[in-house]
């Protein structure tokens, strides 16, 4: 006969598996795991203990990608899928991320990129739709800017669009806002947080310096270039790269934290909040409806979309900027799938 304290162990583990604290089963998706930015941020991702189980697509290398990545000692499991394996791969994803689609070379806009990723992006969308319908999809293909409507209105068409969880990546510009403003007071980036919103190309991102603690202090000719620089942080990567690409390791961390921040979200923690591109009511009224602000995030994706808060007289100036372009390239996307 088994002791009491021999009967406690034996009955431990079914007791942790069913208890309300376990974290939750969280199959997470990426679609471009082959490319520049899915190799590290599957590799990060990997290493984030919310994510149970990592699902790994593309059309070229994904199981040679999740075989590396699968020998790295955390608990999840990590699959690679091939071309014709994609409904495969979204089967029970609850967080699906997506960085696939041609990079910039220098020269280009990211605008230039819509031709080649308009419809990957869109095909990927319709797959998502059909397989993971209520997954959170987070989507890092450029230009970010038509490629979140494209998704929307690719789920729309197929019945089962849901704003809380459709989200753009721009956690890049807020990851380049507190490290630029940072360098020039040599502060530790942990302390100069920056929100960032509008959208995620060029002028259509406006960091919000005026909010920042660090931030009040730049002013003049210190301010025009700091602003310039976290606008235009990706071309200075593009230029480096010399025709190799575009940012994939600065990118994959971003990725990287933002989808922990969903995922913490999506696991119940309270207070999460970012800013991240969403179907957003804020300027819907001037045909904006799409916008990057801070968001909290829950259970169901977007708990709360926060209004942006009071601008400086330069930073109503950066909005006023922002929403034409913004508004074209939403657009540009719905007529796409239009
Ligand atoms: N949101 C952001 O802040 C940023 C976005 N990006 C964008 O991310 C995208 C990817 O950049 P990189 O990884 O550097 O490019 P990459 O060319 O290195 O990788 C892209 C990957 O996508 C794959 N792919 C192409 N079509 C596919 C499909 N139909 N299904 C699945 N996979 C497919 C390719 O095989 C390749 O492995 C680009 O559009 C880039 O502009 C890049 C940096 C920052
Ligand atoms: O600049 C690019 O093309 C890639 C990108 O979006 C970024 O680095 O912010």
């Amino acid at each position: 006969m088994l002791s009491r304290a021999a009967l406690r162990t034996w009955a431990a583990p079914s007791s942790r598996l069913f208890s309300s604290s376990s974290p939750r089963l969280t199959k997470v998706a990426v679609l471009g795991a082959g490319g520049g930015i899915g190799q590290p941020l599957s590799l990060l991702l990997k290493s984030d203990p919310l994510v149970t189980s990592l699902s790994l697509y593309d059309i070229r290398g994904a199981p040679g990608v999740a075989a590396d990545v699968s020998h790295v000692d955390t608990a999840s499991e990590v699959i690679g899928y091939s071309a014709d394996h994609l409904d495969q791969a979204l089967e029970g994803a609850k967080v699906i991320v997506i960085p696939a689609g041609v990079p910039r070379k220098p020269g280009m806009t990211r605008d230039d990129l819509f031709n080649t990723n308009a419809s990957i992006v869109r095909d990927l969308a319709a797959a998502v739709a059909r397989v993971a319908p209520t997954a959170c999809i987070l989507v890092i293909s450029n230009p970010v800017n038509s490629t979140v409507p494209i998704v929307a209105a690719t789920l729309e068409k197929a019945g089962v669009f849901d704003p809380a969880r459709l989200f753009g990546v721009t956690t890049l510009d807020v990851v380049r806002a507190a490290r630029f403003l940072a360098g020039l007071s040599s502060a530790n980036p942990a302390d100069t947080a920056v929100t960032v919103i509008g959208g995620h190309s060029g002028a259509t991102i406006v960091p919000l310096l005026s909010q920042a603690s660090h931030g009040k202090s730049v002013q003049g000719e210190a301010y025009e270039k700091l602003v310039h620089r976290i606008q235009f942080g990706g071309d200075e990567v593009v230029q480096a790269k010399e025709g190799a690409g575009s940012a994939t390791l600065s990118m994959a961390y971003a990725g990287a934290k933002f989808a922990n921040l969903v995922l913490r979200g999506l696991n119940g923690e309270k207070g999460v909040m970012t800013p991240t591109f969403v179907k957003s009511p804020l300027f819907a009224d001037q045909g904006v409806d799409f916008f990057s602000s801070n968001v909290e995030l829950g259970v169901n994706g977007v708990e709360k979309i926060h209004p942006i808060g009071e601008l400086s007289a330069e930073e109503e100036k950066l909005l006023a900027a922002c929403l034409p372009e913004l508004k074209k390239n939403i657009e540009k996307g719905k007529a796409f799938v239009a």
